[in-house]
């Protein structure tokens, strides 16, 4: 399947779709309506409807859709059988946590190592990451090319283009800096006062119904 005609909005929403049709199939469910999957994972069912089509998943009316078949394209779409090494920078509050969680609901992922300017916190373990010295950096990585960014923003910068050098293609950026990468590397910002904001706007200006098509 051609992944370049399925809308981003679209593929942003695949990971949630996937977890909850992978529990559903934990739970021994044979098929799924749309409404259920609407109430599950707070998207329309509308939108559902229209993000199912473009991977060929038609649900019958009455019936809805296979568990089985959703599960079996979601794995392939999303590489569930590849497990994508990650490495995580800064561990301070919040990659801390991100250590410890270290994406157990979702076992392709994993936090491979992180790295930290401060001796105290190098030569740690903390859920299972070793936590090797920044200067380390490019001894380390070794394969792995998607990297979070926990650390101060004032770092952003320099951090980064040490990752492009090492061919890292895929960055989830914590930090509130706006970092420049070449065309080729893919940057997610994940901004909680923006995100903050924008909640409290849509509560402020929009009526919940309206607030739920645009998830
Ligand atoms: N804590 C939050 O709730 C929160 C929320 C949203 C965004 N952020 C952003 O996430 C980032 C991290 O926040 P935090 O609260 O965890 O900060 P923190 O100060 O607790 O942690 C930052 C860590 O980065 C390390 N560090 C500093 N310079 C480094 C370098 N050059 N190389 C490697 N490690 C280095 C520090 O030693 C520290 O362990 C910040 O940019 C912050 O603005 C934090």
């Amino acid at each position: 399947m051609d992944h370049n005609k399925i809308p981003q909005a679209t593929a942003k929403r695949l990971p949630l779709y996937y977890r909850f049709i992978n529990n559903l199939n934990h739970q021994g469910k044979k098929r799924v309506s749309s409404k259920e999957l609407s109430d599950a994972v707070k998207v329309d069912s509308a939108t559902i409807r229209r993000d199912f089509s473009y991977f060929g998943a038609l649900g019958k009316k009455g019936y809805g859709y296979n568990v089985e078949y959703l599960l079996g394209f979601f794995r392939k779409t999303l590489d569930q059988d590849e497990t994508t090494d990650v490495a995580l920078i800064g561990v301070g509050n919040l990659g801390t946590a991100f250590l410890h969680y270290n994406f157990m609901k979702n076992n392709n992922i994993l936090i491979k190592m992180a790295f930290d300017s401060d001796p105290e916190k190098v030569g740690t373990t903390i859920g299972d990451v070793p936590v090797y010295h920044i200067a380390d950096l490019e001894k380390k990585l070794d394969g792995v090319n998607v990297a979070i960014l926990t650390i101060p923003a004032s770092e952003a910068d320099g951090i980064t283009d040490r990752l492009v050098a090492e061919g890292i293609t895929g960055i989830l950026n914590f930090t509130p800096a706006r970092i420049t990468v070449p065309e080729h590397i893919r940057v997610h910002h994940i901004d909680l006062a923006v995100e903050l904001q924008a909640l409290v706007y849509f509560l402020k200006h929009y009526p919940l119904e309206e607030t739920k098509q645009l998830d």
